[in-house]
């Protein structure tokens, strides 16, 4: 069996311990040979791979990013040439089938080559946990662990200042990481896409805990909106696939809340430090178990698959599954933290 590996998308800490996963599990118990297309599908485009054996592997499960590069590169344009030039690409480097690392976006695309008849297999990986059919992605365990910590560290600047601290944490669709750094560090109000808040009611709850003599901290996910808001907060330009930049919704926010609650606030924008450095011990263990479930999965013929973190088990769950729907925040999670608010 020869096998493809790539990562699309945005990166994540345990990306590596995926790939060395699947290489042990493949390349020594099953006897496969693994290439590692480089960036994404523009590797697979420009026939751009590494061989990925034991060698090539070697001690990377705690290094963040991965060895293989990534993009949002798209298979689906002229040049990538849709299933076709996948297909044609495959034959020619003589693999019967694909690893697919990435985010909803990744394994939507892997359906949508599934459905095409090409041999797929997805791992999971988003630091967002956004993605449905599995519980936990990797990656997320370690944002989560960063923006803690950056929280702690807000905590007791704002304190001895009095001021209110405002923390951007990413999330474009799902405030996953914000709901539960927020929870992990005690923030006195968590903002998420999935439910707005006006901004009324944000100061009242600054001003209750100033009431009470301590300072707010105000977590809040990069694509939350005000009530009103017609759309999220952006910087200039788009990504890889031309969707507009996220981020600055705390730069908003904070001087709104210091003009009507005349409280002192400073904004913080914590940004890619998020997905940087090394996996925390849970995502790479997540990550390492994932790869062997390719592995095995691949070895099973079990194709048009995604692994999947259930309960304490790794299972393959059908592609359709998972990019059927964004896996957001509940209103009963958010219901039972907003109540702790302010
Ligand atoms: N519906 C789609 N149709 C075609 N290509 C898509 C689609 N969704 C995502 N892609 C491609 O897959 C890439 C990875 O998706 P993206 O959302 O950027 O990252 P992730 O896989 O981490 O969610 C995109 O940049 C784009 O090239
Ligand atoms: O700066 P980039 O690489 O475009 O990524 C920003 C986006 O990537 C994420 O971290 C994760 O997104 P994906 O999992 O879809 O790649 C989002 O929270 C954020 O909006
Ligand atoms: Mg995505």
């Amino acid at each position: 069996m020869r096998i493809g590996m790539l990562v699309s998308g945005g990166d994540c800490p345990g990306l590596n311990a995926a790939i060395r996963g699947a290489v042990l599990r493949g390349v020594d118990v099953f006897g496969f040979e693994m290439i590692g297309f480089m960036s994404g599908w523009r590797g697979v485009i420009e026939n751009d791979w590494i061989p990925l054996d034991r060698r090539a592997v070697r001690g990377i499960s705690p290094m963040g990013g991965t060895i293989l590069g990534t993009s949002r590169v798209s298979p689906f344009t002229d040049e990538g040439g849709g299933a076709e030039g996948i297909r044609a690409r495959m034959r020619e480097n003589d693999l019967d089938g694909l690893i697919l690392i990435g985010g909803n976006g990744t394994q939507t695309v892997a359906q949508m080559l599934s459905d095409e008849g090409i041999n797929v297999v997805g791992v999971p990986k988003t630091i967002d946990n956004d993605l449905g059919g599995t519980d936990f992605t990797f990656g997320f365990d370690t944002a989560v662990s960063i923006a803690t910590d950056a929280i702690d560290r807000l905590r007791t600047t704002g304190e001895s200042h009095g001021r209110c601290m405002v923390l951007e944490v990413m999330g474009r669709d799902a405030g996953w990481i914000a709901l539960h750094a927020g929870m992990a560090g005690g923030a006195q109000v968590i903002l998420v896409p999935e439910f707005p808040e006006s901004i009324e009611q944000i100061c009242e709850w600054v001003e209750s805990v100033r009431d009470r003599g301590r300072h707010s901290l105000v977590v809040v996910a990069e694509g939350f909106r005000l009530e009103g808001m017609e759309s999220e907060v952006t910087r200039a330009g788009v990504d890889g696939f031309g969707r507009p930049r996220l981020g600055g919704v705390a730069e908003v926010l904070a001087p709104m809340i210091e003009e009507r609650t005349g409280i002192e606030s400073r904004a913080t924008v914590l940004g890619h430090v998020q997905r940087g450095g090394v996996p925390t011990a849970f995502d790479r263990v997540l990550a390492t178990r994932a790869g062997i479930a390719a592995s095995d999965a691949v070895e099973a013929g079990d194709w048009g698959v995604m692994t999947s973190l259930q309960g304490n088990d790794i299972v393959t769950v059908p592609l359709a599954e998972a990019v059927g729907s964004l896996k957001v925040v509940p209103r009963d999670r958010y219901e039972q933290v907003r109540l702790l608010f302010g």
